[in-house]
């Protein structure tokens, strides 16, 4: 990598605090984000506020600093991706307990947004496998905040997750680690009623020796449930699926001609395989974009090209594309107590009818944070995630989406922020709990150094 320089960490930490102390010295007159541009980021919006804002480099953070195999632990830069940490990882038999599955996310935006994948069931999001986090507050100072009880900046530690770069710099975090094995032992479950895979998906989740778990519902009545867990090397006459191959069926194609076929069945596949599983076809976002790219022909041909790089596509997608896309294309994750799922379903056959949709069930913890459920144990969720376009005459952008963000608040569930938001700021903090997070705005004097989360995220704070 070109900017790669682990060694060199403290020195760009200290220009970290130099650009900051300077902002301070020259009169806090514009609030700070990070410089990274809108079109790198993993969400189809474009930041508006990076326009008028103080920016902060903190892109030559990428370099992975420490693995720790004694600690199980791994001390990284927040610009570090996904894709950059199973290849270091793997090697050396271990892994992140959480590996959101594109390539190209950050262990910055998985940290100050939210992470998720098909381990949730067991670890909980990705803020739930971090075990400290090193910020720049808004003086400029160097601070660690740890989940260790009666430690300094504990209280820090439980804001950070959601709140958008608003308290501020990530410049580190030290992330659990835990042992992995060379394959994923997978078992498909075709499911030909929506109340066979809400109780197909608790009853895996429930499952001790599931590492993951995860659902695609391909219609209002039919799916697959998928678990599996850590394999060594499967036996001789087993099926194995290297899935990642550029020659390979996309594994959403895959799925869906196992539920096709009615057969349960079973594949161990090659573990990174299987994490950057729904990379190359960018979930299915990929067929409205190359709609022959699964053809055998292309795929012998030009395969290997495949798939694009999201930033690049982004960037260079028209203006009046975009425009269409606002317009027609949904892309929403709801995060919804499991228990809730056969509503949500409905709702959404009723106003958007995208499919595949993904169920991926995972562990609510009972801590403090912006995401707050306080039942004093972990609560079996699912995100719900709706990526697609939608031709329903009935549909608008607004109306929809608040229809469904209502449905959200009302199961006390939340949405992902990366995603376009519609509600006001009185049913955002409806949406997610504010105390911990105004008092951490305070005590970390944060008023004037960075906007509050909900300017960031709203719908007018992008283009
Ligand atoms: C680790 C931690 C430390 C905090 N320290 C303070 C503080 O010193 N002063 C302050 O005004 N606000 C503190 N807060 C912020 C406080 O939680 C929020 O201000 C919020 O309003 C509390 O309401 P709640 O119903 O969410 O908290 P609760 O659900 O009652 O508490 C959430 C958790 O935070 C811890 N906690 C809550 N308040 C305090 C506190 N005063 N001191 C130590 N631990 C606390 C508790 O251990 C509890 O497990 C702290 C929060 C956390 C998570
Ligand atoms: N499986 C999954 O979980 C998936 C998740 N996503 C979503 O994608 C988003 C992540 O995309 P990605 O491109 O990696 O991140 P982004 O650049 O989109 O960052 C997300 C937020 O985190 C803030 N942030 C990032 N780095 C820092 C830092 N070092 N210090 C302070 N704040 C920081 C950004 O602030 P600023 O605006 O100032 O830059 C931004 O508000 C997440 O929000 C996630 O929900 C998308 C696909 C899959
Ligand atoms: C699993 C979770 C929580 C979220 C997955 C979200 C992704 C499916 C989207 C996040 C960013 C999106 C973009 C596109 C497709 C869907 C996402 C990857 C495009 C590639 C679609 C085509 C446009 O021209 C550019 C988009 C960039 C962002």
């Amino acid at each position: 990598m070109l900017q790669s320089a682990p060694r060199a960490h403290d020195r760009k930490v200290r220009n970290i605090q130099k650009q900051v102390q300077d902002w301070n010295k020259s009169g806090r007159s514009t609030k700070m984000c990070t410089a990274r541009p809108g079109w790198l980021t993993m969400s189809f919006r474009f930041p508006k506020y990076k326009k008028d804002m103080t920016l902060i480099h903190v892109d030559k953070l990428v370099d992975i600093l420490e693995i720790d195999t004694e600690a199980k632990s791994i001390r990284v830069e927040p610009m570090v991706t996904m894709g950059q940490i199973t290849r270091a990882l793997i090697p050396l038999g271990y892994t992140l307990p959480v590996v959101p599955e594109l390539d190209d996310l950050t262990v910055g935006g998985m940290i100050n947004g939210c992470g998720i994948e098909s381990s949730g069931r067991k670890f909980g999001l990705f803020q739930h496998i971090c075990l400290s986090y090193e910020l720049i507050t808004s003086s400029g100072e160097l601070i660690v905040a740890k989940r260790e009880p009666n430690s300094e900046h504990q209280s820090l530690f439980y804001g950070i997750p959601w709140s958008h770069g608003t308290l501020g710099l990530l410049v580190a975090a030290t992330i659990r680690i835990v042992p992995c094995k060379p394959y994923v032992k997978l078992q498909y479950y075709p499911c030909y009623s929506s109340s066979d895979i809400v109780e197909k998906l608790k009853e895996e989740s429930n499952r001790s020796e599931n590492e993951f778990v995860e659902g695609l519902q391909f219609d209002k009545e039919s799916g697959v449930v998928m678990a599996g867990y850590f394999a060594e090397q499967p036996p001789k006459n087993a099926t194995i699926n290297r899935i990642g191959r550029w020659y390979k069926p996309w594994f959403f194609k895959h799925v869906e001609s196992i539920k096709d076929s009615g057969k349960n069945s079973v594949e161990y596949i090659p573990i990174r395989d299987y994490y950057h599983r729904h990379s190359r076809s960018i979930f299915w976002e990929i067929q409205d974009l190359v709609s022959f790219g699964n053809n055998v022909l292309f795929r012998y041909t030009l395969g290997w090209a495949m798939p694009p790089k999201i930033s690049l596509l982004k960037l260079t997608t028209p203006k009046p594309v975009r425009n269409l896309y606002d317009r027609h294309h949904v892309l929403q994750d709801f995060l919804i107590p499991l228990t809730h799922l056969p509503e949500a379903v409905e709702l959404l056959h009723k106003e958007v009818q995208i499919y595949p949709m993904w169920l991926c069930p995972f562990n609510l913890p009972s801590i403090p944070g912006m995401v707050r459920q306080r039942t004093g144990r972990n609560v079996l969720f699912v995100d719900v995630g709706v990526y697609g376009n939608c031709t329903l005459e009935t549909y608008d952008a607004k109306e929809t989406t608040r229809k469904l963000e209502k449905f959200v608040r009302d199961v006390e569930g939340v949405q992902l922020l990366y995603a376009d938001t519609y509600m006001t700021p009185a049913e955002f903090w409806e949406m997610f709990d504010s105390s911990l997070y105004d008092w951490l705005r305070v005590k970390y004097d944060c008023k004037e150094a960075f906007p509050n989360v909900y300017e960031k995220v709203c719908r007018a704070a992008r283009e």
